[in-house]
């Protein structure tokens, strides 16, 4: 099994105990992607034909390439941390959190989890002929909340969004909503749960300075009441004002892990283009 719900277990045999307590265990991680159909020839009846024919030659014959996302990737994260994931475009971070939240299998190594992580990503399941309102109720039930937690904590949600600021826009459908809005209704719904481990992607990008900064106490208040978080962002502002650790991922490896800023140093002087030297005076 290459994802597994135990973390105990592991705890107990390699010994990582005391104070703090893992929640999720990355060891040695492979990732690779099987991309069908990309040997030349027309249309896919042709490929599909192509892979019949030449069935004992190479993969890349016949036409199956592999994209190597995510490479040897080990950590471990306790209860009551939130992780930044950075890199930049391509370097495997979606690709991992689709794996801790066991959505993708791993091609080598395990991954061990403590409870059912929660992945919330922009693109989240809500149904955009929908109200809002009907959202709130089916994303609750799609989270494993019970209907009276969700018409508990109902109003809740729709405040912490923002939503209604501008109108009763939570009685309208959800295209109706620009992109922002409909993260901000992501991640409220998300957070209106207690996780054992949250998996956030993106989903403070698009909201505004204001949104961001509610975002950011109310995952600082899930990590107090239980559970891990982790955060995919481009946003170096995000990552600074919610976590205190960072992974840095390049090319599908480790980089570096540890302090934030300690991080966020190294990165920021890998991303920023370099200085040309300034003409001397004449
Ligand atoms: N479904 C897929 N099939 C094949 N290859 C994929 C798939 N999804 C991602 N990849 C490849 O895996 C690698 C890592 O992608 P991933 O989306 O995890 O990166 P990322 O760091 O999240 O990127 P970004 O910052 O652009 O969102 C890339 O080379 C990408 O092309």
């Amino acid at each position: 099994m290459d994802h597994v719900n135990d973390v105990k277990d592991v705890t107990a045999r390699t010994g990582v105990a005391g104070e703090r307590i893992p929640t999720v265990i990355a060891d040695r991680v492979d990732i690779v992607y099987r991309v069908n159909g990309t040997s030349a020839g027309r249309g896919s009846a042709t490929a599909a034909l192509n892979r019949i024919v030449r069935r004992k030659k190479t993969e890349r014959a016949s036409g199956v390439r592999t994209v190597h996302a995510v490479r040897n990737v080990s950590f471990v994260a306790y209860k009551g941390e939130a992780i930044g994931l950075i890199g930049t475009n391509g370097s495997g971070k979606s690709t991992l959190l689709k794996a801790v939240a066991g959505l993708l299998p791993v091609e080598n190594g395990k991954i061990y989890t403590d409870g059912q992580p929660s992945l919330l990503g922009v693109n989240a399941a809500l149904m955009s002929d929908l109200t809002g309102e009907r959202n709130v109720h089916l994303g609750g039930l799609a989270m494993g909340m019970t209907r009276e937690q969700i018409k508990e904590r109902y109003q809740e949600i729709v405040d912490f969004s923002g939503i209604n600021e501008k109108g009763d826009f939570i009685s309208l459908p959800m295209r109706t909503y620009s992109s922002g809005m409909g993260s901000r209704l992501r991640f409220s719904i998300a957070a209106a749960k207690d996780h054992d481990v949250l998996l956030i992607d993106e989903a403070l990008a698009t909201g505004d300075a204001k949104f961001r900064q509610r975002s950011a106490d109310r995952i600082r208040a899930m990590r107090e009441h239980a559970g891990t978080v982790f955060l995919v962002s481009h946003s170096n502002s995000s990552i600074r004002e919610t976590c205190e650790r960072v992974l840095w991922l390049e090319r599908g490896e480790l980089r570096m892990d540890g302090p934030t800023e300690e991080v966020l140093k190294e990165y920021e002087a890998f991303t920023e283009p370099k200085k040309k030297p300034r003409p001397a005076k004449a």
